[in-house]
């Protein structure tokens, strides 16, 4: 199978190495460069990603590479022509599995620049900090939902960072969790999540769900996502792990509120994670910020289930007896607090990416973390001032340069 890894930052780099080591050489795995200049880069140092964990490093070669500026033009309407027609074949240039690891506001136009190549046998996984972007991919690109690649939804908690441009420092051991997003034509990757004949401890996902074998008529349609999430089990340092969704999305929405809080303080203060803590007025705003989270996380869950009684009860089902869902309790502030204090912990040696986006004056990710919450906040119904008074400040620290010495 072939894979692609589009954002070559510290965790698309650690994904790349760590899919190397497992995948057997047939298995081509491309590297997209941002530019000419890095893809040459990567060349001099013979290709290879060094990762030091605790002190060792390993090293892995073996990477294709592209260059996305130039290959993925779409402006070139012949090479595109040519695309389309090698994707229908299942040519070379056509993906199968491609990862998405680039800051979150690069997802979009760089999905349109890939167009050509992506069919709905393609799967993608979305490792990314931020929600709100598979919404946006949906709402403006993929709007026909049987013509959509299949989409996986991964959360991750690794630390890591850039020591040189291909020498990654895996700094603290997490996990990833992720889930598939459900199958517009209605087959159920999650039937091992849910079967009853087996005792709760065992009921552990198949991978004969998303397609049991070649003799399967459907098989080509399911073959990348087969192949993607086999190889992404086989990751055994990385600790990844296959999710119902559901769960997926609560640790999303989770991973989302430490970024939320961890993120435009330390952008705001130039600190390390570990240095916002220390003062009351820094836990005040934990507070709040994670009380509006929670609000509107309930807020939102509340909809959903109104929603859904009154599509059962125009069935005639009888609504009473429905359990609905609840709130998570790992969605509730305190333990939303007790999150973002304990990452805060663990990663306090860290610069949060977006006090060194604000430090490099690139763009933040900031309207997929509190915008992306205050978006809800609106839809729902629910004042978020907190929220949005960090988003704002962010985005004034992004605009104005800071000290200057008046
Ligand atoms: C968890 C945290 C805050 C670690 O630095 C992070 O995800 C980030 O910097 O974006």
């Amino acid at each position: 199978m072939r894979f692609h890894i589009l954002g070559l930052g510290s965790i698309g780099s650690l994904l790349a190495h760590n899919l190397r080591r497992v995948l057997p050489k047939e298995h081509s795995i491309t590297l997209i460069h941002k530019t000419q200049n890095q893809a040459a880069e990567a060349l001099t140092r013979g290709g290879a990603i060094h990762v030091e964990n605790q002190g060792l490093v390993s090293t892995t070669t073996g990477f294709r590479s592209e260059v996305f500026e130039a290959s993925s033009t779409p402006s070139d309407p012949k090479k595109s022509k040519r695309k389309k027609h090698a994707q229908k074949l299942g040519g070379p240039d056509a993906i199968e599995s491609l990862f998405i690891t680039t800051k979150a506001h690069h997802t979009l136009p760089a999905i349109r620049r890939l167009l050509p190549r992506l069919s709905s046998n393609t799967t993608v996984v979305l490792l990314q900090n931020g929600m709100g972007i598979y919404e946006e991919l949906t709402h403006d690109i993929f709007r026909n939902p049987e013509q959509r690649p299949h989409f996986i939804l991964a959360t991750n908690t690794h630390g890591a960072f850039r020591k040189g441009s291909h020498n990654i420092v895996h700094a603290g051991v997490g996990n990833i969790a992720f889930g598939i997003v459900p199958d517009p034509l209605g087959r159920n990757f999650e039937a091992g999540f849910e079967n009853k004949t087996v005792p709760r401890t065992e009921q552990n996902p198949r991978i004969s769900d998303i397609s049991p074998s070649a003799d399967d008529p459907s098989f080509d349609r399911y073959k990348s996502l087969r192949g993607t999430v086999a190889a992404m089990l086989l990751m055994e340092p990385l600790n990844v792990s296959w999710r119902p969704i559901a769960q997926v999305q609560t640790a999303m929405r989770r991973k989302l509120v430490v970024n939320a809080v961890i993120n435009p303080l330390t952008a705001l203060m130039g600190c390390r994670n570990g240095g916002i803590f220390t003062t009351t007025a820094a836990r005040r705003i934990l507070q709040r910020v994670c009380q509006e989270a929670s609000d509107v996380f309930a807020a939102q869950i509340k909809a959903d289930n109104k929603t859904w009684l009154e599509s059962l009860a125009a069935d005639g089902v009888d609504t009473n007896r429905v359990p609905v869902e609840r709130l998570p309790r790992s969605l509730t502030r305190s333990l939303l607090e007790d999150e973002i204090l304990h990452v805060a912990e663990v990663t306090k040696g860290n610069i949060s990416s977006m006090l060194s986006d604000v430090r490099r004056g690139i763009p933040t990710e900031i309207d997929y973390i509190n915008g992306y919450l205050l978006k809800l906040g609106s839809t729902y119904h629910v004042d978020m001032p907190a929220t949005a008074m960090l988003l704002n400040l962010v985005k004034m620290r992004s605009a104005i340069p800071l000290d200057q010495m008046l």
